[in-house]
């Protein structure tokens, strides 16, 4: 097992500790994405729960039974093709078997195009790991740029929720029928910027790909916290943070797309 990238330990008497997998932290980071694991580990660290964060980079293999969450975040077409054959072959089982344990498996981006069957790139076919029923071309014409709100309704939250950030990709994803989405286009481009749906997710709401930066998760801190709770597989939310600075963050996200 390698060194963890980071680490906290848990207060004493708790015992829990947050166990991340980051797939090719250093390639696989675009637009600062690495701020979803330090959003991670320190919201973890202010309500005493251990945080452990562990790289796979290229050749690396998985314990799929060693993390609660996995995380891959948004790259650009080249680091992708540099990723996406290795992630077949020596991360794939270990990925669908952590997720059907429901270990919670969190992608961004590329990330996500990499977690359908395939990602079209002109006369390329970069493989996927097909932990959702999709597939991603890139289009010729122009990049979904731009703020985004999304609408989204997540198991065991009482009512729809706003997720807001930024996107912007050069492929269109398209989901086959009976996937689910992530949500529902508020403001912004989605999948495809016509099919009015943004990212997808399983029917547990445990493996989630979304187009949406920001990064995703200090914009929507309470995401965070649900995926926490998840991922640990506790039955009550997380305690409560004081979160004036991450519902401005939010409040702001929404305000940049459109949204009041
Ligand atoms: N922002 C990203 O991660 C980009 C993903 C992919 N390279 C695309 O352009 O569609």
């Amino acid at each position: 097992m390698p060194e963890p990238l980071l680490q906290t330990p848990p207060a004493p008497g708790t015992g829990r500790t947050l166990r991340v997998c980051a797939l090719y932290p250093d390639l696989m980071n675009i637009y600062a994405d690495r701020g979803n694991l330090l959003l991670l580990q320190r919201r973890c660290a202010w309500r005493g729960i251990g945080f452990e964060l562990t790289g796979a980079g290229l050749g690396d293999a998985v314990d799929p039974d060693a993390h609660d969450l996995f995380y891959m975040g948004g790259g650009q077409d080249r680091d992708q093709a540099l990723c996406a054959q290795d992630l077949v072959d020596t991360k794939r089982e270990a990925i669908h078997a952590a997720a059907a344990r429901g270990a919670v498996v969190l992608a961004v981006c590329g990330g996500y195009q990499l977690l359908g069957h395939s990602y079209e790139l002109g006369d390329d076919l970069l493989p996927g790991v097909g932990l959702l029923d999709l597939k991603t071309v890139r289009h010729d014409g122009k990049r979904l740029i731009g703020n985004v709100a999304i609408e989204v309704e997540l198991p065991g939250l009482d009512g729809p929720r706003v997720v807001a950030g930024f996107e912007n990709h050069g492929g269109r994803t398209h989901l086959a029928d009976g996937q689910p989405a992530l949500g529902r286009v508020l403001k912004g481009h989605g999948n495809t910027g016509e099919s009015g749906t943004e990212g997808a997710m399983s029917p547990t709401g445990t493996v989630i790909g979304t187009y949406i930066h920001g990064p995703l998760l200090p914009k929507n801190a309470w995401l965070a916290d649900w995926l926490t709770q998840r991922a640990l597989g506790l039955e009550e939310p997380l305690a409560p943070l004081d979160d004036a600075m991450e519902s401005a963050a939010h409040a702001s996200a929404k305000a940049a797309a459109g949204l009041s």
